[in-house]
């Protein structure tokens, strides 16, 4: 995996929507990539009211400015968000994006779709049907909440590993600690010369074996104390991107709802993903301090971006 993160900053966006707008050929275009949008827990950085020093900072220069957690996984024109909170208008505009066909949701939480009234929205302005996938015990619940959004969207049902483009999309069910259960997801490649072949992509998006990119990943913002049956799924990952509120947060177990750093460094002596990304933090976590981390682990940053 080609993964920079000294390079890889908040101006990587702005960068590919220039290079859009430079009509860059696809052929010229890289492998899949995977850039956060949001790497924030579900407050956001700065959060409101708050005069610590990191949402001080985050108000001033801007490091810790956490938008509530997204990546954006793509290829040319092929684009997946996964989740859509409340801050997703910015997000879109920073990314350069004018729209997006689907959204991945991993849980019902406001942090993870309150941008899905603003997705609407854009459905309704452009005249256009967006695509909300998700397990249906997450969209019976997004039903319920906003029951209008069917107008302009269609849910699609992922309860099996899904395929998108070249992508083989596992949801895994995880225990969300206090708030009950959230979904990950682990992304498989399919290495099938078929769908290379069949879509006209294989000269433009040659799969270089010296240097495969993106294999094998999972994205799990929400999970905490996952068991044997879930940490099925998480196994020979070359990256995995979770989600860690603190360093080592202090709260009583049972009030907690995502894991620390701390267990998060057990978690992977485990399951020893090649590359780690932590995401979903909250002001606890102030990026211009040096933390003791794992070496795979590399804390996200807005606008990072991972992949060729
Ligand atoms: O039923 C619920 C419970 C909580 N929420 C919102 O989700 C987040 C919880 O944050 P975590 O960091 O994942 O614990 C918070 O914003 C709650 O308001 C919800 O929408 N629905």
């Amino acid at each position: 995996m080609d993964y920079n993160p000294t390079t890889s900053r908040a101006t990587s966006v702005e960068a590919d929507a220039a290079a859009r707008h430079q009509h860059q050929s696809p052929a010229a275009a890289v492998d899949w990539s995977i850039t956060f949008w949001g790497t924030g827990d579900s407050m956001g950085v700065p959060r409101v009211y708050c005069a610590c020093e990191v949402c001080e900072e985050a108000r001033r220069s801007g490091v810790n400015r956490r938008y509530r957690s997204s990546v954006l996984l793509e290829r040319g024109e092929d684009k997946l968000l996964i989740d859509c909170g409340p801050d997703w208008t910015g997000q879109m505009e920073r990314a350069g994006i004018f729209w997006l066909d689907e959204l991945l949701i991993t849980h019902a939480h406001q942090d993870h779709i309150a941008g899905l009234t603003s997705y609407a929205d854009a459905c309704r302005w452009l005249k256009r049907k967006g695509r909300v996938i998700t397990p249906t015990e997450v969209s019976d619940t997004i039903r319920m909440m906003y029951p209008w959004l069917e107008r302009f969207v269609t849910f699609q049902s992922i309860e099996e590993p899904w395929r998108w483009h070249e992508w083989s999309i596992r949801p895994i069910r995880v225990n969300h600690g206090k708030n009950g259960y959230a979904y990950a997801y682990r992304f498989d490649r399919v290495n099938d010369d078929e769908s290379a072949a069949g879509s006209g992509r294989r000269q433009a998006y040659p799969n270089d074996s010296a240097n495969p990119g993106l294999r094998s990943w999972v994205y799990a913002s929400d999970a905490i104390g996952l068991g044997e049956e879930e940490l099925r799924w998480f196994q020979e990952l070359d990256l995995l991107i979770l989600g860690t509120n603190f360093y080592h947060e202090q709260a009583e177990y049972s009030t907690r709802s995502v894991y620390d750093m701390v267990e998060a460094f057990r978690l992977i002596e485990d399951i020893q993903p090649q590359q780690v990304v932590f995401t979903h933090m909250s002001h606890d976590i102030d990026l211009r301090h040096s933390y003791p981390l794992l070496p795979q682990v590399t804390l996200a940053r807005t606008g990072m971006r991972i992949g060729r």
